[in-house]
C-alpha cells in the first residue's frame, strides 16, 4: 500500500453525482510518511498528529475502553482534500453523503463553505467564516457510547459541495485502529446477560472496505 498518495476523484462514469476533488493522503502512524517540502511541513504534521494521538486518549471512555499499548498500533492519515471551482456545482459534489469511521477526526478549512452536516433530514452548512478546528466523534465512537446511555451519540452523516467561484481546501486528521483490529463494543461495557452488546462489530480493515462501497459511505481512495 503506498504510505504518501495523491490523486483525483473525478468519477466521469458515474451517471448520478460527479467527484470533484483532488487530494493527498499521507498515512502518519505508526510509521510517519510526508514529503519533504514546503519545509517545515513534515514537522508541523507530525507534532500535530502526535498531539491529537495524546488528546484522543484524554477521552475517558476511549482510556476505560481500550488499552494504550493496543491503541498506539492504530493507524492515522491526514488527508488534503482541494475541490477546485466547479462550473456546475449542482451537478458535482466534493464527498459524497458518510459518516467518518474513526473515534476522533480533525478538520481545518481555507476558510470556504462546502461542509455540510445532515439532522433531521435536512443538510446544514458547517460555517468556516472562523479560524477554527472542527473536532468530530466518528462511528467507532458511537459504537462506544452505544452503551452508555447518558452520553448517546450518533455519528453525523455529512457531505462536501463545491462551488463555481472558489477553491476549497480541507485538512484532516483523523484517529483509529490498527487494520485488523476488531471493531467492536468495549468488552468492559458488555455483558453477555445484562448488558449484551447492541452491535456485532467487524474488523476495521473490513469496514473500511465496506464503506468503500456503500452510498452512505466514503468514495474509494
Ligand atoms: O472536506 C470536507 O469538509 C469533508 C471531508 C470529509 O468528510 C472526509 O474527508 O471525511
Ligand atoms: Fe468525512
Amino acid at each position: 500500500m503506498d504510505r504518501i498518495r495523491f490523486g483525483s476523484s473525478n468519477n466521469l462514469s458515474s451517471t448520478q453525482v460527479r467527484l470533484w476533488r483532488d487530494y493527498l493522503k499521507l498515512f502518519v502512524h505508526p510509521d510517519f510518511y510526508a514529503p519533504h517540502k514546503p519545509a517545515g511541513f513534515s514537522e508541523t504534521l507530525l507534532e500535530l498528529c502526535t498531539k491529537q494521538r495524546e488528546l484522543t486518549w484524554y477521552i475517558r471512555i476511549v482510556r476505560s475502553a481500550y488499552d494504550r499499548a493496543e491503541m498506539d498500533k492504530g493507524m492515522d492519515f491526514f488527508v488534503i482534500d482541494m475541490y477546485p471551482p466547479c462550473p456546475q456545482p449542482e451537478l458535482a459534489r466534493g464527498a459524497s453523503p458518510h459518516t467518518d469511521f474513526r473515534i476522533m477526526i480533525m478538520l481545518a478549512s481555507n476558510r470556504v463553505d462546502g461542509l455540510q452536516i445532515k439532522q433531521n433530514g435536512k443538510w446544514f452548512s458547517v460555517n468556516a467564516d472562523r479560524n477554527h478546528l472542527m473536532v468530530k466523534l466518528g462511528d467507532q465512537m458511537e459504537l462506544l457510547m452505544a452503551l452508555l446511555i447518558m452520553l448517546f451519540h450518533k455519528s453525523a452523516i455529512h457531505r462536501a459541495v463545491v462551488n463555481s467561484k472558489t477553491t476549497r481546501i480541507s485538512l484532516t486528521t483523523s484517529y483509529g485502529p490498527e487494520v485488523n483490529n476488531l471493531v467492536v463494543p468495549a468488552p468492559k461495557f458488555v455483558d453477555d446477560n445484562y448488558n449484551p452488546p447492541a452491535y456485532r462489530g467487524m474488523k476495521y480493515g473490513t469496514r473500511t472496505l465496506y464503506l468503500s462501497f456503500t452510498s452512505i459511505g466514503k468514495w474509494a481512495y
